[in-house]
This record gives C-alpha cells, structure tokens and sequence, in this order.
C-alpha cells in the first residue's frame, strides 16, 4: 500500500472520537495501514499533539471493537498523529498546514499522496475544497483524494451545486463519498450472494420473486440531533442514502469478475429503471410518519414534539415506507417495499426477498406452509436465512434454516471504506451519478412532503410503524416479513382468520 499523508478536518468531532480512530486503529493492527503513515487532525480547539494523542487514547479504548492489550503497540499508532490548528475559513491556516505535511513528509520520506478527510458539517465542504486547491495543498507531485461524509446535498438542486463546486478542485475519481451502509458487509455481500450462486441466480428475477422488502428499523429517537433532524427527516437522512444504496446492491445483476466500473454502471442503471413518482402520484406510494409517545424495552419514552428542541407543531417525517418498481428485465412487477424509521420496537436492518407460491397458487399458506424466504440480516445481526417447506405429520410445515452466521470478530464499515479510500477501491462508495439520481427520484417526495400532500401518520413508540405502512403492503397481498413477534403472530392469525372465512 503507498504511503500517505492523512489530513483529517473535523480532528476534535464525535465522528472521529466514535468511528474514524478506532476503524484506523483497528486497520493497523490488522496490518492494513501503509508502514509510512502520518495523520494530521485540524479543529479550532487550542490542542497540542500530547493532548490530541491522549483524546485518540480514549477513543480507543471506549470504542474500539478489539481491546488493548497490547500498549506499546497503541503507543507506536499514536506516535503517527499530529494536531493543528485550522479554521476552515482562514485561507493562511492552510498555508501553515502545508508547512507541516511538507516537514512531515520530508521528515517520513513520504511521497506527497493526501487523503482530506472532511469530518465536519457539509455546509464547509466547498470552503475546505477550494482552500485545498487554492492553498497549494492539493497540487503536489504524489495523488490527492477527497473523502467526504453524508449528506451529499439537502435536494436535488443542492447537491447538483454543492458537486459543481467540489468538481472544481477534485476530479470524480478523487472523490470518495462515504454511505457507511456500503461498509456494512452484508451489503458489500448482496452482489456477491446473486453472481457467485447459480442457485440464488436461476431465481433473481420477477420470475420466481413476488417482492421485496427493505427495513432499517431503529429504537433510539431524535437523540441531541434537533437541530439537524428536524430539517432532514427519515427521507433525507436514512431513505435517499442508504435504503437506496441497499435497493441498488439488492438489484444489480453484475457480471462475472465485475470491476469497480461494472458496479457504478449496473447500479446507475438500477437507478435509471426506477419507475418516477409524480407528486400528485406519491400520497399512493409513500406513508411519511412520526411517533408519538410510548415505551421502549419498557421504558417510556417522549413523542418527537416533545423532544427537546423539536417544535410542538413539528410535521417532520421519523418515519418513511415506500413502494418502489424497478422497470427493468428481471425486476418488472416486482415491488420493492421500503420503509425506515426512529422509535421503533427493534434495532433492525434487514432485506425480505419474498418467493411466489409455488405453482401461483395460494394453497401452501392454507395447508399450513408459507412462502419461501430469503431474509438477508445486516445489522446488528448478521446472517442469511432460507425458509423453506416441510411436511410433518401430514401437514406443510416451514422450516427456517440458517445459511450464514458471521463471526463476532468482523471488521466495522469504516474500517473497510477507509481501507478501501486508502487503496482507491471506489467499489463501495456513492458515485455522483447514483447520487444525482437518488435525488432526482427523491425530489418529487420532498416537494410533496413539504407541500402537506401526503398524510402524516402516527405511530407509538416501540411499535412496528403506522398502520397506513401495513396497508401499503396489504393493497398488494402481502405483508412485512419478521416484525416483532408479537405483530407477526397477530398477522398470522389474521391471515388464518381471513383464509378460513374468505375475508
Ligand atoms: N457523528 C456521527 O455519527 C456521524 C456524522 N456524520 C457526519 O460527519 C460530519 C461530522 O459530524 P460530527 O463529528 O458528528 O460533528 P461534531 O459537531 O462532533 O464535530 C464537528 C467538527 O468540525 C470542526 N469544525 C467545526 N467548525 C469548524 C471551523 N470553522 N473550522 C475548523 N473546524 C471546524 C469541529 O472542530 P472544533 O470544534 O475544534 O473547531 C469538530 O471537530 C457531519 O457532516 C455529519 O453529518 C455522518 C454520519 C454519522
Ligand atoms: O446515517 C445515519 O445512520 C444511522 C443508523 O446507522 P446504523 O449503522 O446504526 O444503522 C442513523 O441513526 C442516523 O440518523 C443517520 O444519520
């Protein structure tokens, strides 16, 4: 691996304290750091390198995966990070700061390759690009790569600026944007799970497939993050970004050996076959919800109102479904169910690939059988499960059986997309191209939101989302796959009831 300078802004943020030191670290012990390697870490706080090393100590030791055991080992990583001062808007801070790679790299014998890791709010992205560029910093004889974080833009129109502004200093193949569900490995896996299983393949198309279904459910709230969240919502903060990119790596048909290109344009295409929703068309398509209070894990917990910070007529969305339709040869007639929120009764990000019947007809469920299922869980469990059909004693019985357990020892997302930024593997991180399009499907919901065209639903706390979600499904036969238990077994029920009296 080349040697390389990293320049981290954002040095003294929670990102860097909770995912970025320990995801370096842990790269380093695994021996996937470049033996030459020098981090500088920028913020306004008035921190000295002895101070700087102390903080990357304890964000070691609260939130790396691995515990330290081995303190010489700590003390040799620290020993590679520095600490200046930069204000992001002070064109000479820049100047200063090329001072000290410059030392360090003659001090390392580096060759002048800088990853810029932008760990700070996306308000300073085109400040800190055009600094880079203007200051010199950018234009030495070694590579030059800019990492940048989510959200890439607030609409469509913003992120078509905000990525004029970023093409001005860095060229596309210098821009890694990081969606940390492309980290997960699970969804590094999707592509992998159709083009290496002849048996997963002969069946991935509306052929055999009724639907699919794609949840990102999560139990903590709005948490201290008002102030962003409320202007954002579900749709902009978990929808465009990272259910999108797990619709993409769920639908690309890739082929065999593909390159890094072959996945930007498969997963492009994905993008360009979505059918798009016109704003009059969205209130039939998409439940925007927002909980209100209840209890989680048996604790009560606040409605979104009532949070601090959050207006008392707040019309935010906590909560998302959809229903999507991917218009191309395999996927035609194939809903994609999308739904994601906060305040939910479990941690769960999950993919439901729901078979047809087989023979289209609806007697399994009758004889006491259910539809085969794949569930693929990403987070924060992870494994693969096929549900199948048996007969026992006469009757249909469906077994569900494991395929893949991971171990516990596996690598967090950023350490595997900084890993992959260090080498420039721009496999698993968003394209403008994908991006561009996620916006461009998402703006039609946006204006409708804001517009109040679509209903705000509302949904307890600790429950599975509004009913409307359910509805959304129900409209086409089917139903979510794997809510908690006590939701599946009264749709069970319902279905056993709705089957027997024909209602
Ligand atoms: N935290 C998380 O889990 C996640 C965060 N993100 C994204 O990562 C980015 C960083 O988030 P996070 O770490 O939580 O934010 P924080 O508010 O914790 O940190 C912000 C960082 O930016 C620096 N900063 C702010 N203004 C300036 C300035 N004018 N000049 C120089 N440095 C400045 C701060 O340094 P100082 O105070 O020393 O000036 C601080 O290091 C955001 O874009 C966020 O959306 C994305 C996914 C998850
Ligand atoms: O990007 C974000 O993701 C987290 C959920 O990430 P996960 O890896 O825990 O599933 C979400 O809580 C946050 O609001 C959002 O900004």
């Amino acid at each position: 691996m080349e040697p390389v300078t990293f320049v981290l802004f954002g040095a003294t943020g929670d990102l860097a304290k909770r995912k970025i030191y320990p995801a370096l670290y842990n790269l380093f012990v695994d021996g996937k750091l470049p033996e030459a390697f020098s981090l500088i870490g920028l913020g306004r706080r008035d921190w000295t390198d002895e101070f700087f090393q102390s903080n990357i100590e304890q964000s070691l030791r609260q939130f790396s995966r691995r515990e330290i055991q081995d303190q010489a080992l700590m003390q040799s990583f620290i020993r590679k990070f520095r600490y200046t001062v930069l204000d992001i808007g002070r064109t000479d801070d820049y100047k200063k700061l090329l001072g000290i790679i410059e030392e360090r790299e003659r001090a390392l014998q580096l060759p002048p390759n800088r990853m810029f890791y932008l760990s700070v709010g996306p308000e300073y992205f085109t400040t800190i690009a055009s600094n880079i560029a203007e200051s010199g910093l950018g234009s030495a004889a070694g590579w030059k790569r800019l990492v940048i974080e989510k959200p890439f833009g607030h609409d469509l129109q913003s992120a078509r600026d905000l990525n004029e502004h970023l093409g001005k200093s860095f060229a596309e193949e210098e821009i890694f944007r990081i969606d940390h569900y492309l980290g997960k490995p699970m969804v590094q896996n999707l592509e992998v799970l159709e083009s290496a299983n002849p048996i997963i393949q002969a069946l991935w198309s509306n052929r055999y497939i009724a639907n699919v279904q794609i949840t990102a459910s999560e139990t903590v709230g709005v948490e201290e993050r008002a102030g962003y969240y409320d202007h954002v919502g579900a749709v902009r903060d978990m929808f465009q970004n990272h259910m999108l990119q797990m619709l993409m790596m769920l639908a690309i048909h890739l082929p065999h050996n593909s390159s890094p290109g072959d996945v930007r344009k498969h997963k492009k295409q994905v993008m360009e076959a979505l059918i798009p929703l016109s704003k009059s068309e969205v209130s039939a398509n998409v439940i925007r919800g927002q909980y209100t209070s209840g209890s989680i894990g048996g604790n009560p917990v606040k409605g979104y109102r009532s949070e601090p910070g959050i207006g008392a007529g707040s019309m935010n969305d906590t909560y998302i479904a959809a229903k999507l339709q991917v218009d191309d040869y395999f996927w035609r007639g194939v809903p994609f169910y999308i739904r994601t929120g906060k305040r939910l009764s479990e941690k769960s990000t999950r993919i439901v690939v729901e078979f047809k019947e087989a023979l289209h007809q609806a007697s399994t469920v009758a004889l006491g059988g259910a539809p085969n299922l794949l569930l693929i869980e990403i987070n924060p469990n992870e494994g693969i499960m096929l549900q199948l059909n048996t007969k026992e004693n006469g009757e249909l019985k469906p077994v569900q059986i494991q395929l893949h357990e991971s171990s516990k020892d596996i690598p967090e997302a950023y350490e595997n997309l900084i890993f992959d930024a260090l080498v420039g593997n721009p496999t698993f991180f968003a394209h403008w191209d994908e991006v561009e399009l996620a916006w461009a499907w998402v703006q039609p919901i946006l204006d409708a939101f804001q517009e109040n065209l679509v209903p705000l639903a509302s949904y307890e706390a600790g429950s599975n989302g509004p009913a409307e979600a359910d509805a959304l499904l129900a409209e086409d036969g089917f139903h979510w796959w794997f809510d908690s238990k006590e939701n599946t077994e009264t749709k069970r029920k319902d279905e056993e009831y709705a089957y027997q009296t024909g209602h």
